[in-house]
């Protein structure tokens, strides 16, 4: 179970609050709203969008310019052939089953997930335990559920319940259904059985083209086009390695049942790096003394196995030592990962880093981590960094035969003694006629020790035998006038090799959302007052400018200041209405926004105005060019509130029912 959410302020943190502010302040909507919505897409809503677009902003700068990243845009129609070849169509798959009676479905693994917690929860409610926050949520649920109610358990099956739940993300289909019978898990909603789980293919399938002879899929991850323009962005880094190439793009997954808001959607930007890193020599990063000292909190594929969730605090630099992160730039996208999160205004208290286990690495992983983040439905993967080895560009090459590789001049020429195969092109054409090409290929690729072997067979019966698959029996007979083998060195002044890949994968929409769950408080004195403390870098809005009311006197000021920061490309919005300061000031606290300016009557007579933080709430006095260059700073990161309120003389006037919190 994970530990309980609170707020900044260290108050049980109220979903339902945060839920009904996103929804009142147009974060986000569910999409076709008036039409009764469809479920697990979103619309998002003007400060919504900003969040997004700063959010990007900041992860640009953060991963794209500092690391001269190549960013790409690729399409997101794929064709068949390519998610074949990558391993999607076989694989990318989640497991459902069906309650045969009413034709709903369910996706296994939450289904366990979800029963298993709620039995936990009926137990610790008969054995009058604490319920935490999140486990609230089930309450709802339990309704629904009618074969678990507040029924103590075994002890020995309640540790064999956790243990199965830390390892939910562990099981294939046919031990997510060797659970449901053992555990009697079916239909919460009528206790009907249900069928055993099969793989349900993630992808949305369409066609390209009037004539709908060409399959397709909508991307599931941006990853691929990155591959496939692997050999052109070498060639444009002037074949330097290492590189990285980065995208930020919509990705769909036809999700069996998307639940939890923005956590899980069928379409969601995803911001994703792809750095190709040579294989040999431990997979070094140049910059891995810049985060050796980073702290990570690691919760490792050991600890996870033994039934545990306890992580390890400790340096990258020492977990990359001791071999517990796999290599010098897995571990160095994990500590930049950490600082983009905590950048842009994460918790530091709700990161952790959890790898994967065996089971649970997609089909193309060396090894992977996830950067989890702490919300009110648990610990969610927001970042997943995988080492995809050689995978991609390898499956890629083979089937187009495009050279996925990279070639380096040696320092020293690389002497090395060989079996070497020798045909006589004009006898093998007349000689397999259209089968030339493929029987060419097969002794192309024959290992060295059959060569060896064969050039003694060719010796003794002058000729060999080879498997030749597709082609008559599988097996063809090569006479000794069309081919010879022989011992001989070959010098090599080039190094080839397939290029690994170490990804991080950003889903923007559920760092979003638990960015928007981390930031949420409300003030002392008014419960119903949502404050979102968002980072002046990433809030939507910067600036609200406030004249003190609708006299004619402060609309040039207003003009004057809002050009000004517009000039300086700093967001703000005028709010002139009628309403209290302290009401115009909560209304945008709800917003996000994390700057003031009041315009009062002291402002016409001198020029000067008032500039106010939202989270303490208070305030300095300046000139327009003061208070423009000190939100700059602000906005810009450079300083932070604490740096201004020294700078610029306090002002004291009481804000209109708002105090300190
Ligand atoms: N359905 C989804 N909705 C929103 N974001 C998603 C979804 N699926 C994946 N992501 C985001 O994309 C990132 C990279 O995708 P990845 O393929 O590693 O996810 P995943 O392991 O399939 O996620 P999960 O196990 O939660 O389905 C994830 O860390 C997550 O932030």
């Amino acid at each position: 179970m994970a530990p309980e959410m609170t707020t900044l302020k260290g108050k049980a943190f109220d979903r339902a609050s945060l839920e009904s502010l996103m929804r009142r302040r147009m974060f986000y909507t569910p999409s076709f709203d008036i039409y009764g919505g469809v479920s697990g897409l979103y619309d998002y809503g003007p400060p919504g969008s900003a969040l997004t677009n700063n959010i990007i902003d900041v992860w640009r700068k953060h991963f794209v310019l500092r690391e001269n990243m190549l960013e790409v845009d690729c399409t997101m129609l794929t064709p068949h052939e390519v998610l074949k070849t990558s391993g999607h169509v076989d694989k990318f798959a989640d497991w459902m089953c069906k309650d045969p009676k009413t034709g709903e479905i369910f996706r296994a693994d939450h289904l366990v997930e979800e029963v298993l917690e709620a039995r936990i929860k009926g137990d610790k409610e008969a054995r009058g335990e604490k319920i935490e926050v999140e486990e609230e949520d089930l309450k709802k649920k339990k309704k629904k559920v009618k074969n678990i109610a507040a029924v103590k358990l075994d002890d020995a099956v309640r540790d064999e319940y956790k243990e199965v739940l830390n390892k939910i993300d562990n099981y294939n289909g046919e031990e997510l259904g060797l659970l449901m019978k053992k555990y009697d898990i079916r239909n919460p909603a009528n206790n009907n059985e249900l069928t055993p789980p099969v793989a349900f293919n993630l992808m949305f399938q369409t066609s390209i083209g009037p004539s709908s002879n060409l399959a397709g899929y909508l991307r599931p991850e941006t990853a691929q086009g990155q591959f496939l323009n692997f050999a052109k962005l070498l060639e444009f880094n002037q074949q330097q390695m290492p590189f990285a190439s980065a995208s930020i793009g919509k990705s769909f997954r036809n999700e069996i049942s998307p639940r939890q808001g923005l956590l899980r959607v069928r379409e969601f930007l995803m911001a994703e790096i792809e750095h190709f890193v040579d294989p040999e020599g431990g997979k070094k990063h140049p910059y891995f003394d810049e985060v050796k000292d980073v702290e990570l909190e690691l919760l490792n594929r050991d600890v996870q196995l033994s039934g545990k969730a306890d992580v390890e605090t400790t340096t990258i630099g020492k977990a990359v030592e001791t071999g517990l992160v796999d290599n010098e730039t897995l571990g160095y996208f994990l500590a930049r990962i950490q600082l983009f999160l905590l950048k842009i205004g994460i918790d530091p208290k709700k990161i952790r880093f959890r790898q994967h286990m065996a089971n649970e690495m997609a089909h193309y992983a060396a090894d992977c981590w996830d950067a989890e983040l702490l919300t009110s439905f648990g610990w969610i993967e927001c970042v997943g960094c995988a080492d995809r080895s050689a995978y991609d560009l390898t499956v890629h090459m083979k089937k187009t035969g495009a050279p996925l590789v990279v070639r380096e001049p040696r320092k020293e020429p690389l002497k090395i003694e060989e079996w070497q195969c020798d045909l006589d092109k004009k006898k093998f054409g007349p000689k397999f006629k259209k089968d030339g090409k493929t029987v060419e290929a097969a002794i192309e690729a024959l290992s060295q020790d059959l060569r060896e072997k064969l050039s003694l067979d060719l010796q003794k019966d002058g000729k060999i035998t080879i498997d030749v698959p597709g082609v008559g029996e599988g097996k063809v007979e090569v006479p000794k006038e069309l081919i010879t083998i022989e011992k001989r060195t070959r010098v090599e002044n080039v190094r080839e090799y397939t290029p690994n890949v170490i990804e991080p994968s950003f889903g923007i929409g559920r760092i979003f959302y638990a960015l928007c769950e981390h930031s949420y408080w409300s003030r002392e004195q008014d419960e119903a007052r949502g404050v979102l403390s968002f980072p002046p870098t990433i809030a939507p809005t910067k600036v609200l400018i406030v004249p003190l009311s609708s006299h004619a006197d402060f609309k040039p000021f207003v003009r004057k200041l809002s050009n000004k920061l517009q000039d300086i490309g700093v967001s703000n919005r005028v709010d002139d209405s009628g309403a209290s300061i302290g009401k115009r000031y909560s209304r945008n606290d709800e917003l996000g926004t994390p700057l003031g300016i009041t315009i009062d009557f002291q402002s016409v007579k001198d020029n000067t105005f008032t500039l106010r933080d939202r989270d303490s709430t208070e305030q300095v006095r300046g000139g327009l060019d003061e208070i423009c260059a000190a939100i700059s700073d602000l906005v810009e990161g450079r300083e932070k509130w604490a740096d201004i309120s020294k700078r610029l003389p306090k002002f004291e006037g009481q804000e209109e029912g708002v105090g300190p919190s």
